[in-house]
């Protein structure tokens, strides 16, 4: 089974990211991990962290001469920032300048929620944790996860369809997605570049008004066969188990799966994705749709088609215009805390997204097919994708 999982604050020594599961001769190019940091670091309205963090993957078992061993992957990402953390005190030492403790909790972070629970005083020993520093860590599972799906011709994107108010509002192609995800500078990461200067003006309104905007990603998984996942256990339904990858990434409030949202409010004649039987010669099976309202998913099964999930974000919390909050120290109303943030993270995001349906995909794939070597594994699925070809 894959699995894998995560330690590491923000402005710790490191990160750590750690995958089991993933079979033997699955080839791992340092360049494809670091790429895949780099695309999550990305992104017009970020802060001033970012010009601190370069990030790479260290990777210290799992992989001997380039390939996987079938052992598990452990990871350490530096965080550049800690130096800078070194000589912070604990808060009981009184001296503020020292311990930076953050004592008016931000409204939408985890800081009340979690001093709550935790019994601190200090935000900060929640906001450590729940920063989502922590997704550069996924994106490293996930860069492992993408080469064992690109060694089976299945690929994972992502592109930026809404920031704030500014949509796409329109479909994008695989293809699109494709030349977005390989450039070499990323911007929006919106395959219209009239959309990204509405979706740009935006995060500037944000920007000029000590606010933060938030927006929705998609991910698209193309070339996977029909059949991955499956309706008979609802804990192994593609549907479900992408909906809580993708939910679990911090800021995003809800998914979605192909037209899910408004399908609720059409007709099914209008929903539902015609079959034919008609498909290309290279396609899984004759059996095609025109449309995708589905997002390639039925009964919790992958059908065929590109699996197409969207997650919604909120705004970023932290304000430079901080909202209304309470002193823990005193009890009396305060402004939020603020020192630096974010103010748009929608790019980033999506890659995260990416690394989590990369993941939870990956883990379906070695369900259904097996096998301890990638040849194993490749062997299992060309016969699987050979029978559904003949059916
Ligand atoms: C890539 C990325 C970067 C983020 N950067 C910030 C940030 O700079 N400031 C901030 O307040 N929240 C930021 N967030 C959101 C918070 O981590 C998140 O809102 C917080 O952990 C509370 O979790 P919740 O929003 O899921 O409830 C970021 C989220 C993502 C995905
Ligand atoms: C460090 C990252 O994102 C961070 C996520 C984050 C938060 O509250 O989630 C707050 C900010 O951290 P800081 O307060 O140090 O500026 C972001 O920079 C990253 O994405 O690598």
């Amino acid at each position: 089974m894959l699995r894998f999982s995560t330690a590491g604050e923000s402005h710790g020594e490191s990160l750590v990211a750690l995958v089991s599961g993933l079979p033997a001769g699955i080839p791992v190019a340092q360049e494809f991990v670091d790429r895949e940091l780099w695309r999550r670091q990305q992104g017009y309205g970020r802060g001033g962290r970012m010009r601190i963090e370069r990030d790479s993957a260290h990777i210290l078992s799992g992989v001997r001469h380039g390939k996987t061993i079938g052992s598990p992957v452990a990871m350490t990402l530096a965080n550049n920032d800690w130096k800078n953390w070194t000589e912070i005190l604990p808060v009981e030492t009184g001296d503020a300048e020292k311990h930076k403790a953050v004592a008016s909790p931000r409204p939408g972070h985890a800081d009340l929620a979690g001093a709550l629970k935790y019994d601190f005083k200090d935000a900060r020993y929640v906001l450590e944790r729940a920063s989502a520093r922590e997704s550069a860590a996924r994106v490293a599972c996930g860069a492992l996860a993408k080469l064992l799906l690109k060694s089976l011709g299945i690929e994972v994107g992502s592109h930026v369809i809404r920031v704030g108010k500014a949509e796409l509002g329109r479909d994008a192609s695989w293809a699109e997605i494709a030349a977005a995800n390989a450039k070499e500078e990323v911007f929006l990461n919106c395959v219209d570049a009239e959309a990204e200067a509405r979706m740009k003006a935006e995060v500037d309104v944000a920007l000029r008004t000590g606010d933060t905007v938030g927006g929705v990603f998609e991910v698209v998984v193309h070339g996977l066969a029909p059949g991955v996942g499956t309706h008979v256990n609802w804990d192994e339904r593609m549907d479900g188990l992408l909906a809580q990858a993708v939910m679990s990434l911090q800021a995003v409030k809800a998914v979605e799966l192909g037209r899910g949202v408004t399908a609720a409010e059409s007709m099914g004649s209008t929903v539902h994705d015609a079959i034919a039987y008609e498909g290309a010669d290279e396609a899984f099976t004759k059996f095609s749709r025109e449309k995708n309202n589905a997002g390639g998913i039925e009964g919790g099964i992958s059908n065929g088609e590109d699996v197409v999930v969207r997650g919604y974000l909120k705004p970023i919390s932290t304000l430079r215009r901080p909202l209304a909050s309470v002193s823990f120290e005193t009890r009396e109303a305060t402004k939020a805390a603020y020192e630096r943030s974010d103010v748009c993270v929608v790019p980033a995001a999506g890659v995260a997204a990416e690394a989590m349906v990369a993941l939870t995909i990956a883990r379906l794939v070695i369900d259904k097919f097996g096998g301890d070597s990638l040849r194993e594994l490749k062997r299992n699925y060309d016969g699987y994708c050979e029978q559904i070809r003949n059916f």
